[in-house]
């Protein structure tokens, strides 16, 4: 009796193992679907395609303990991630080439300074470096290789004509200083970048000749490379880990896959045995003629058994060992991990609020406007030329968001603000100011002669055809509009522009009001 007893405790204390296994195993697993949770929320944004498949991941770890079905899932991840940063490279290396392009062209040209030469040579030099980029700096990049090309153009054009047309030569280096203006309000750096963007930009408040601008031009696009050689290595840096962190998890869920399948054969080899030991044990002891042989069966039986079970708890306690090795190792990744994203993450947000470019209409923002205002007005008491400063404000706006949503307003606003954008010049300026509020800048233009253009531009609004629900809805926008004066400051001027739109929404919207 006893003996069953003993055998009983035994095979009972065998579950107990068994089922504490299987909770370590669950709660592995939930700081595996913890891990890619987390790590979602750390990609989110990167890459669409990444969010997708973190996702997936996130599901199929949320059904449940099944490990054959994950690793396609962290191998297509991982894939997936080598896809992103062969796409980084591609980027680079049009990049690299257009610039290569625009500075050899320019090297042939005859005449050029030795110092510009000089700079031009290093910067092939660098721009032929193994230098990989990030693509929000490429239209930058392709916008300053435009200018590059005009401005040479313009140094041929001149060569021919030989200075013979002061005016137009005029004309072109404005133009050149303009867009160069435009380009670098838009370009937001930190430290010595953002010093020497801001001391090509006061340069530029005189008038240059071409080689000036050309100078002005080589400088920045050599700043834009530096920063842009700042930026790959962090982004890049991060993808690395990333990558890393994915393959380790892979590889630990490899092994334990491994690992558990080989134990669970062993396992089920020892479960065979201790029960062909049993079912023995019954039929050898119905058998016995005496006690004494009796005794001699059970004793015999039992160390086999009692091996049996150890080796069993041997196996358990080695698996538990190896997945709780794992589980570390994976903890210590995350760990590494997230303290390199919140790094990185830390520089992403730096950077949108160092941006100067409103998300949604694509348009500049507020900080953008503040920088050009403040040169502008600097332009305007230097010169002397007029300088035209006006406000529009979308009219009844809060009325489409209430009837038809807010995304419905969302585009609206994207819509208006292409339509005012296409109907400036280059070196207008325009803004989103706050809300459906937008901020227009004319420069060396008299507010008399800003009476047409802006009534031009109320009715092209007014003409969209907006449908919504199946509704055509009229849209309609107000201006104020005034013009420097001489001892104006920045915030006068202003406040003019506002009270002359607020005229305007008195006097019945769909209205440009001017002010004095
Ligand atoms: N959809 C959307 N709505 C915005 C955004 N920014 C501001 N708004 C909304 O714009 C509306 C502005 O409303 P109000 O300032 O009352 O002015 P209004 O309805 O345009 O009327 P008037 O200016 O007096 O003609 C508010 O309802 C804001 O919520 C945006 O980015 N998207």
């Amino acid at each position: 009796m006893d003996t069953e007893n003993n055998l009983k405790q035994q095979l009972s204390a065998a579950l107990k193992a068994r089922k504490q296994l299987e909770d370590t195993y669950e709660g592995q697993f939930k700081i595996l679907t913890q891990f890619v949770s987390r790590l979602s929320l750390v990609c989110k944004g990167i890459d669409i395609e990444l969010d997708n498949k973190l996702a997936k991941l996130r599901v199929e770890l949320g059904k449940g303990v099944d490990l054959e079905k994950v690793l396609p899932l962290v191998d297509g991840t991982t894939e997936h991630l080598k896809v992103l940063e062969s796409k980084q490279h591609q980027d680079v290396k049009r990049a690299q080439q257009s610039l290569t392009v625009a500075g050899k062209l320019l090297q042939k040209q005859r005449g050029l300074p030795d110092q510009l030469r000089r700079d031009l040579r290093d910067l092939l030099n660098r721009v032929d470096e193994p230098t990989p980029s990030v693509q929000a700096f490429l239209p930058h990049l392709t916008h300053l290789t435009e200018l590059y090309q005009l401005a040479l153009n313009a140094k041929q054009n001149m060569a021919i004509e030989e200075l013979s047309d002061a005016t137009r030569y005029e004309a072109i280096c404005r133009q050149i200083s303009v867009e160069l203006t435009n380009l670098l309000s838009e370009l937001a750096f930190e430290g010595q970048y953002a010093k020497s963007i801001e001391s090509i930009r006061l340069s530029l408040l005189s008038e240059l000749g071409i080689e000036k601008l050309l100078e002005a031009c080589l400088h920045t696009i050599e700043i834009i490379i530096s920063s842009i050689n700042d930026e790959r290595q962090s982004a890049q840096h991060f993808l690395l880990k990333l990558n890393e962190a994915l393959t380790s998890v892979q590889q630990s869920l490899v092994s334990s896959l491994n690992t558990s399948n080989n134990i669970k054969e062993k396992m089920q080899l020892l479960n065979q045995q201790i029960e062909r030991q049993i079912e023995l044990l019954g039929q050898e002891t119905k058998s016995a003629t005496s006690l004494e042989q009796l005794q001699l069966m059970v004793s015999d039986k039992l160390g086999a058994i009692t091996s049996s079970l150890k080796d069993k708890e041997a196996l358990e306690r080695q698996e538990r060992q190896l997945l709780l090795q794992a589980v570390q190792q994976m903890d210590a990744r995350l760990k590494e991990l997230e303290e390199e994203a919140s790094q990185f993450k830390k520089r992403l947000a730096e950077q949108k609020f160092r941006s100067l470019q409103d998300s949604l209409t694509e348009l500049p923002n507020r900080a953008a406007f503040d920088e050009r205002y403040e040169l502008e007005v600097k332009r305007f008491k230097r010169s002397g030329k007029p300088l035209a400063i006006v406000l529009g404000d979308v009219d009844h706006f809060k009325n489409i968001n209430d009837s038809y949503g807010h995304s419905a307003g969302d585009k609206t606003l994207k819509v208006i603000a292409k339509a005012l954008k296409q109907s400036l010049r280059d070196t207008d300026f325009i803004a989103r100011y706050g809300g459906e509020e937008f901020i227009l800048l004319f420069p060396e233009t008299a507010m008399e002669d800003l009476s047409v253009p802006l009534n031009a531009i109320r009715e092209k609004i007014k003409r969209i055809p907006f449908k919504f629900k199946d509704t055509n809805v009229p849209i309609t926008i107000s201006f104020g509009a005034t013009e420097l004066r001489g001892a104006d400051t920045n915030r006068e001027a202003f406040d003019r522009a506002d009270e002359a739109l607020y005229e305007a929404k008195r006097n019945g919207r769909d209205k440009v009001v001017f002010k004095k």
